[in-house]
Formats: structure tokens, sequence, C-alpha cells
């Protein structure tokens, strides 16, 4: 069968993006320090993100999650969902920082969205709540955005999405797996990949990339 190539647009991000990210966190620190101790505290006893995760790898991945943030890409919709949410990455700290917003929180594991639930409940995030189901069975507005970090293949999340009037979504994923991933979507959308170019100082961030999906 002949297969019209995806056409990808690639962005090299310098290191002033994971500085904005860092700054942002600063400014939040307090707010993000409550939400570190809270998740390390539940991670004990459940798994959320990888087990024994140092507080200072904790730091990275909510850094990696405010990425965005700095870089303008969360100014098109209102009302985000973060699915794959897991223990809340990337949805709890772009909830802080991006207070304005509301933010919900998918993930089909019950016990997982009953642990962010309860982090929501005791720092009385207000513009935060959850929704534990699947994806597929979520009720999406016309006006909701995406957000998914390390959680899906590209077209399983569009596949689990079907009819749904989505617009936006916007992938943390490795920079060749999205590549890859993208090949077998449709025609029917503007793709962008944000590749992190923070050099050797930051292996944290090496191959990692922010893919962007925009319905035409
Ligand atoms: C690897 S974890 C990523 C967690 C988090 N985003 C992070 O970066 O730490 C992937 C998550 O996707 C969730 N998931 C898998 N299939 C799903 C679906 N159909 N709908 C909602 N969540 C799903 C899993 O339960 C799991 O918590």
């Amino acid at each position: 069968m002949f297969h019209v190539k995806q056409s990808v647009k690639e962005v090299n991000i310098g290191l002033n993006v994971l500085e904005d990210a860092v700054a942002l966190y600063n400014k939040h620190a307090e707010r993000l320090e409550e939400y570190t101790d809270l998740l390390l505290g539940w991670n004990d006893k459940i798994n959320l993100v990888s087990r024994n995760v140092s507080r200072e790898t904790l730091k990275e991945h909510i850094i990696h999650s405010l990425i965005p943030a700095g870089m303008g890409l969360l100014k098109s919709h209102d009302r985000w969902i973060d699915t794959g949410s897991g223990g809340g990455l990337p949805g709890i700290p772009l909830a802080i920082c991006e207070g304005q917003k509301k933010w919900i929180l998918n993930d089909n594991v019950r016990k997982k969205m009953r642990v962010a639930q309860d982090i929501i409940d005791t720092m009385s995030l207000e513009n935060c709540s959850v929704a534990a189901k699947s994806i597929s069975l979520f009720d999406l507005a016309k006006g909701d955005g995406i957000v998914t970090k390390h959680a899906f293949k590209v077209d399983d999340l569009i596949r689990l999405l079907g009819k749904k009037p989505w617009q936006t979504i916007l992938m943390w994923k490795g920079a060749e797996e999205a590549l890859k991933e993208v090949k077998s979507v449709g025609k029917n959308m503007n793709v962008t990949l944000y590749r992190f170019e923070f050099g050797k100082m930051n292996p944290f961030y090496e191959g990692k990339a922010l893919l962007l999906l925009k319905k035409k």
C-alpha cells in the first residue's frame, strides 16, 4: 500500500527554555515541594513513579512537566486533560503554576486517581479534579486540550479518542519514538516536534521532546 508520509515540523529548543521552566519552578517552589513530599509519601505505598525515585529526580520530572508553560504552548485552551496522569505528572505541577486554567487528571487505574484526589484535597488545589476511567470513556468538551507524559503511543491515544472533538494533543515523548509513531497518523493534523537541546550538562533531557498535534 502507498503511504504518504506525515510531514513533521522539527524545532530545536535551547537551554533558555529549560531556564524558564526552572525559574517557574523557583517561583512556585513551596507548593511544588509540598507536592513532592506528598508524592514521595504515596509512592512508598503505591507505584506512581519508579520505585525508590530520589527527591532530586522527582524535581527533574516536575521541571520537565513545566516546560510547555514557558514556551506558551498552553495558551490555546482554558481546560486541559492530563491523560495517563499516574501520580499527577504533568497535571499537578501545571495546575500549581497555571492557576488560572482548569486541569483534569485522568487515569484508568482507580487507586492512582484516589491518591491524586487526596493530593488535590490536601493541597486545596481548586482548579484541579480527577476522572478515574479510560480516556476512551471521558466526555471531552470541544474546547479541551490534552496533555500526556510518557503514557501512550501516538496512534493508541488517537484511536482511544475516536470521534471525540479533540483539537490539541501535547505529548512528552522520546524524540525518535515520536517520529516513528507519528508516521502512521492521518494527514488531517499539523505535527510539530520540539527537541530538547539542553546540552551534556542536562543528561535527563537527552533524546526527549514534546510532540504537538493540532487538528487542521
Ligand atoms: C507510564 S505511566 C505515566 C504516568 C505519568 N504521566 C508520569 O509521567 O509519571 C502511564 C499511565 O497511563 C495510564 N493509562 C493507560 N491506559 C490508559 C487509558 N486508556 N486511559 C487513561 N489512562 C491510561 C496508566 O494507568 C498509567 O498510570
